[in-house]
């Protein structure tokens, strides 16, 4: 299913953060939704969601740091739980194992709270409680900068493998070009609140036409990050 919202827009105290902007996903697309900081990509990131979400979309959200989505007084048990029944989902072991060896996550203590686990493992647990609903649409907002460059790099090959063959789409927002350039397919690139490209990645990378776009690409060190 061909995911879209149109018009997305947001303003924030009497100023336009996000100008009218329209957004379409292919099953199984892999975009980038890259920018410098302060472009607007979390704003069109959470109208995209809230649009969609109203439309009957399954929408899945993974947060830059696993402390947004973990309750330091909490189970990782009791978050397990507490997402299935979000999700309307009875409890399901199979399912469970499932996920938690396409994402290794082995050898965690569930009865343990999230700092009794490391925090690679805490963002990969948080991936699979995302995928629990098998949702149409993956959103991940700088998923991994809270990780060390190698962690990072082996938990969005996990994902990567899980996703592969499934029709769920990923869209990947983060700053780091060097990231959206080994992961997706296509890049949306924001700047000053309003999308300026939206290419294939080897076009863009090729021939960078916006200003915005050219200044990212222009900081060429990121081609020797692992992730
Ligand atoms: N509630 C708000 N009130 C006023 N301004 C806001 C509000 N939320 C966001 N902004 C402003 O809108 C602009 C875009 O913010 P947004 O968080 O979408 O950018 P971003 O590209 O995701 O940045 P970052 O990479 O730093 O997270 C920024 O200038 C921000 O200060």
């Amino acid at each position: 299913m061909t995911l879209a919202a149109q018009g997305l827009s947001a303003i924030r105290s009497g100023r336009t953060i996000l100008h009218p902007t329209d957004v379409t996903l292919e099953p199984g697309e892999y975009v980038g939704l890259v920018g410098a900081s302060g472009s607007g990509k979390s704003t069109l990131g959470h109208a995209l969601i809230d649009t969609l979400r109203a439309q009957g979309v399954s929408v899945a959200h993974v947060p830059q740091s696993p402390d947004e989505a973990l309750d330091p007084l909490r189970s990782m048990a009791f978050h397990w739980r507490e997402a299935e029944i979000a999700l309307n989902r009875p409890c399901d072991p199979a399912r469970q194992k499932m996920l938690f060896d396409a994402l290794h996550i082995q050898g965690g203590d569930l009865r343990n709270r999230p700092w009794g686990w490391s925090r690679g493992m805490q963002q990969r647990f948080v991936i699979a409680m995302a995928l629990i609903g098998t949702p149409d649409l993956l959103v991940m907002d700088e998923p991994t900068s809270a990780l060390d460059p190698v962690v990072a790099a082996g938990t969005m090959d996990l994902l990567d493998a899980y996703l592969r063959d499934r029709q769920t789409v990923l869209l990947l927002i983060t700053h780091d070009l060097g990231l959206a350039a080994r992961r997706v397919q296509r890049v949306m690139i924001m700047d000053a609140g309003k999308m300026v490209e939206d290419a294939p990645i080897e076009q863009f990378l090729a021939m960078p036409s916006s200003s915005a776009a050219q200044a990212l690409c222009a900081h060429r060190n990121w081609l020797e990050l692992p992730c």
